[in-house]
């Protein structure tokens, strides 16, 4: 278990991490996410007592500092490539293991394990960056830990290796770990966590299963197709009493928040209403984050000025609309 209490980092005048408490549970993955620079490589350096801050952070009820083997209880990847430049892979490991009184047969167990056997002979310093992510999680897990800490692991990875990154973190929380992971491919950080921690600009705006995160986004609604769209408006519109929205999104075609599709449909069947298609959409991970971190990131980037012929920006705002009256958006269509 690892509790993160009131976790606090300034670099000269700026709070890059200000105040952040969490829970990692035992036999879960727990995704850290938020835009860049929202402090999350300062939060896990914190963690490990790598930088001075304050607040506190223990595994199992002890600081990381607290173990004698500390390996043995935490694998952590902060960096890419954190390597001698001219030791082998193997000899890097056994040195780590030596140190970390690890049994020697963990050094080929853990190069088995990341598929980096082949290569145990050669130099980092000549390896990929998706090899050196190898060689770093082999670090992490080469005193058999309860807890990973691991920053950005998939970085460098081809998809396969993600694939293979994602299968591997789930069958060690599944084995009872905890697994604390940051990570920018959301779509991955989707299949994989269990748990988010969301930050931005180095305080917390989300903690708690993913499910919850993504069912809690403005962006989930239904779709629903009808060559009855204004009448079928008017009666959600009347049903959500200002609470939801229904929006003509093309002819013929609604967009409705705060009805599920059962009850769009009961209104439908109830007035004679046609419906050619219901379907929900469920916001993904991706949808819900830039929305929840819309106004926390640092560096954003100015849209070019557009000329008349560009098309219109791929990402949604983060804010939805403010809900207008259902009659305002209603298609003027061929009704039967
Ligand atoms: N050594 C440092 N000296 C000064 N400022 C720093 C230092 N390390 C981090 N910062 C600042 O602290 C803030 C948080 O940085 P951090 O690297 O923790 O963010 P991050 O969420 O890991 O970002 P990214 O997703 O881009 O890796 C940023 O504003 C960064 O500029």
């Amino acid at each position: 278990m690892i509790e993160a209490r009131d976790l606090a980092k300034a670099y000269g005048g700026k709070q890059a991490v200000a105040g952040l408490s969490f829970d990692v549970r035992p036999g879960t993955v727990t995704g850290f996410l938020g835009p860049n620079g929202a402090g999350k490589s300062t939060t896990m350096r914190l963690m490990l007592a790598l930088d001075r801050g304050m607040g506190t952070c223990t595994f199992d009820g002890r600081p990381f500092t607290a173990y004698s083997e500390p390996m043995r209880e935490v694998g952590a990847l902060l960096e890419a490539k954190p390597f001698h430049p001219t030791r082998t892979a193997r000899n890097h490991l056994r040195m780590l293991a030596a140190a970390n009184k690890i049994p020697m047969s963990r050094v080929d167990a853990v190069l088995g394990l990341v598929g980096l056997a082949d290569v145990a002979g050669k130099k980092p310093s000549t390896f990929s960056l998706g090899m050196g992510q190898r060689l770093g999680l082999a670090a992490a897990l080469l005193g058999d830990p309860h807890t990973l800490i691991l920053d950005e692991p998939a970085n460098g990875l081809d998809p396969q290796g993600i694939h293979w990154l994602r299968s591997l973190l789930k069958s060690l929380a599944a084995e009872g770990r905890s697994v604390f992971v940051s990570s920018h491919l959301l779509s991955e950080m989707a299949l994989m966590a269990d748990e988010l921690v969301v930050i931005g600009r180095g305080r917390m705006i989300a903690n708690g299963p993913v499910e919850d995160f993504t069912r809690l986004s403005v962006r989930n609604h239904v779709l629903v197709r009808t060559p009855q769209a204004h009448d079928l408006a008017s009666l959600i519109g009347a049903r959500l009493a200002g609470v939801g929205s229904v929006q003509a999104s093309a002819a013929g075609e609604l967009t409705v928040t705060g009805l599920d599709a059962p009850a769009i449909g009961d209104l439908a069947f109830d007035n004679g209403i046609r419906i050619h298609e219901l379907s929900v959409h469920q916001a993904t991970l991706e949808e819900a984050f830039l929305e929840i971190t819309g106004g926390s990131e640092e560096f954003q980037a100015h849209a070019r000025p557009q000329s008349p012929q560009s098309s219109p920006p791929a990402t949604p705002p983060a804010t939805p609309p403010a809900t207008p009256p259902a009659t305002a958006t209603t298609p003027k269509d061929g009704q039967s």
